[in-house]
């Protein structure tokens, strides 16, 4: 059971309460303006990519709803209160999320739940189980070093997991593996989200891998960034790279592009 410190006092929260409302917020660095003003709405166990052209505000976005940074203006809510600092039950991947390079793959997972005060038996139990789910049975007593790209994310994706989320904030988390990688942990990942039916906010350059794993896919125009377009998804579930070549999969992907590239290029012409 929650107590009323960890789900925030003003927590008005109900199973229909969404996971995440941000409305009106906006960032800027100096002169920059990052972002928004933006509202998003993440329901429950809903999963939502942001796609948009290069530093349009997507991160910004994603390290205000994680507490990482404060907005400047606007209100975040995260599981029913107002976010005011970082939350137990959300789970932060980056690109390069960092293992611990002197723990075995199984103490990274288990680290958060030993940060947490659970005992050895239990996050050890805990731990191993995690390690079976993101397929890397067998390699419990190996250290990062040891392991590819794309396992040492999975290790990350683990340790995400670990802390029982009921929000994911994934930035790019695939962006350093290779395509084929990339592919099987997306599906991966899809399996991981299903089973936990925790929400996700997702921000990725692959419109491919957006479509492939979301409920909505989120537009964002160039900077200061701001949602141009929502995309809902209906292919059904459970769903595999092949779901890519449907046809409302493909218009999907067409409408999407479409509006990247007018925005991408409207950038680039306002760089020179
Ligand atoms: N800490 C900071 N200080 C100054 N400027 C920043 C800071 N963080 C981001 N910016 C600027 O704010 C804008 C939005 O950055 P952000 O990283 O959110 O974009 P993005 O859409 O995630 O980019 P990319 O797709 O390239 O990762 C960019 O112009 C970036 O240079």
């Amino acid at each position: 059971m929650k107590t009323q410190t960890q789900q925030g006092r003003n927590s008005t929260a109900t199973p229909a309460t969404p996971i995440v409302k941000v409305e009106g917020v906006e960032q800027h660095f100096g002169s920059v303006h990052a972002l928004g003003p933006v509202d998003l709405t993440i329901e429950r166990g809903e999963f939502v990519s942001i796609v948009g052209p290069s530093g349009c505000g997507k991160s910004t976005l994603l390290e205000i709803i994680g507490a990482l940074q404060d907005p400047e203006r606007g209100t975040v809510e995260v599981g029913g209160s107002p976010l005011d600092g970082p939350r137990r039950r959300t789970a932060i991947v980056f690109q390069e999320s960092a293992t611990l390079p002197w723990r075995t793959v199984l103490d990274n997972v288990a680290f958060a739940l030993e940060v947490r005060g659970v005992g050895k038996k239990e996050r050890q139990d805990r731990a191993r189980e995690l390690v079976e789910v993101v397929g890397l049975g067998g390699f419990e007593n190996h250290y990062p070093a040891q392991l590819s790209g794309g396992m040492r994310q999975r290790v990350a994706m683990a340790r995400a997991m670990s802390m029982d989320p009921d929000l994911i904030l994934a930035d790019e988390p695939f962006g350093a593996l290779d395509e084929q990688t990339r592919m099987l942990m997306a599906e991966e990942l899809l399996r991981v989200v299903s089973a936990i039916g925790c929400g996700v906010l997702f921000i990725t350059h692959s419109i491919q891998e957006a479509v492939l794993l979301s409920d909505r896919v989120m537009v964002m125009g160039r900077r200061p960034g701001t949602f141009i377009d929502e995309v809902p998804i209906a292919l059904p579930r459970p769903r595999a790279h092949a779901a890519l070549s449907e046809p409302s999969a493909t218009a999907a992907q067409e409408r999407i592009w479409g509006q990247i590239r007018e925005e991408a290029e409207a950038a680039m012409g306002a760089e020179r």
